[in-house]
């Protein structure tokens, strides 16, 4: 959102990304890095159940009136095909009262152990805007867990075509492939294409909006 508060039309205030995780903080601020600079507040929000893009934007709903301006808030996945895309948005419960190895249990009666790690951002300009979501995501398999036990189900998700699990990663390896970093690109190329639309209906109106006794003057050519 720098780029659409730098055009001064879009966003008048700075973005909040409201989480109560502080590990999904540390992997934003990582991935976004200064291409959107935000301010962050730790609130557990309440989740709606349904659809993972559905609770995202119902997330943005209610954090924008908390904030009373543009907030970014996330809702993460953890999908196992076998169980048609269960426990999914559901998996931080499931993970609280079952752990790794419980996780892995339900997946004991299937040959196929695939899954994907799923992200949903959604950005809402205020209280009273839809708000926008970007999905990310990234396919894999459940394991019994290895590494680090420092973030969620890390240590039992394997992306495809890796040795390792995302906690086995280092971090700036999970940050190039993971399903947040994927939906984040998706919300940088939008705020990018938001920006390059903003400043090309400025020099639109800059362009042809002098005129020469009564003529438009402009260079059309350039925009
Ligand atoms: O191993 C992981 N790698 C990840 O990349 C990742 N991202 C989220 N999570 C966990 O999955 C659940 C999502 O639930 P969730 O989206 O509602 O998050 P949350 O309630 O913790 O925070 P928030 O809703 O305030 O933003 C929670 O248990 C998170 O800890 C992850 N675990
Ligand atoms: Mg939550």
């Amino acid at each position: 959102m720098a780029a659409a508060r730098a055009s001064g039309l879009v966003v008048p205030r700075p973005v909040t990304f409201v989480t109560g995780n502080a590990k999904k903080l540390e992997e934003v601020r990582a991935i976004l890095g200064n291409s959107i600079p935000f301010q962050s507040l730790k609130l557990d929000l309440p989740e709606l159940q349904g659809e993972p893009e559905d609770i995202s934007k119902e997330k943005a709903r209610l954090a924008s009136v908390e904030v009373n301006g543009p907030v970014l808030v996330e809702d993460t996945c953890l999908c196992f095909n076998a169980l048609k895309g269960l426990p999914g948005p559901y998996v931080k419960w499931f993970l609280q009262k079952l752990g790794h190895e419980g996780l892995n249990n339900m997946l004991m009666a299937y040959e196929d152990k695939s899954a994907y790690a799923l992200c949903a951002f959604s950005f809402a300009l205020g209280p009273n805007a839809e708000p926008i979501t970007f999905l990310g995501r990234t396919p894999g398999k459940i394991v019994p867990p290895r590494g680090p036990n420092d973030f969620g189900w890390d240590p039992i998700f394997q992306p495809d075509g890796y040795e390792q699990t995302y906690a086995e990663m280092p971090k700036e390896e999970k940050n190039k492939i993971s399903h947040r970093s994927k939906a984040l690109d998706l919300l940088v190329i939008s705020t990018l294409t938001l920006l390059l639309q903003t400043l090309k209906k400025k020099l639109l109106t800059f362009s042809w909006g002098s005129t020469e006794k009564g003529k438009r003057v402009g260079f059309p050519f350039l925009i």
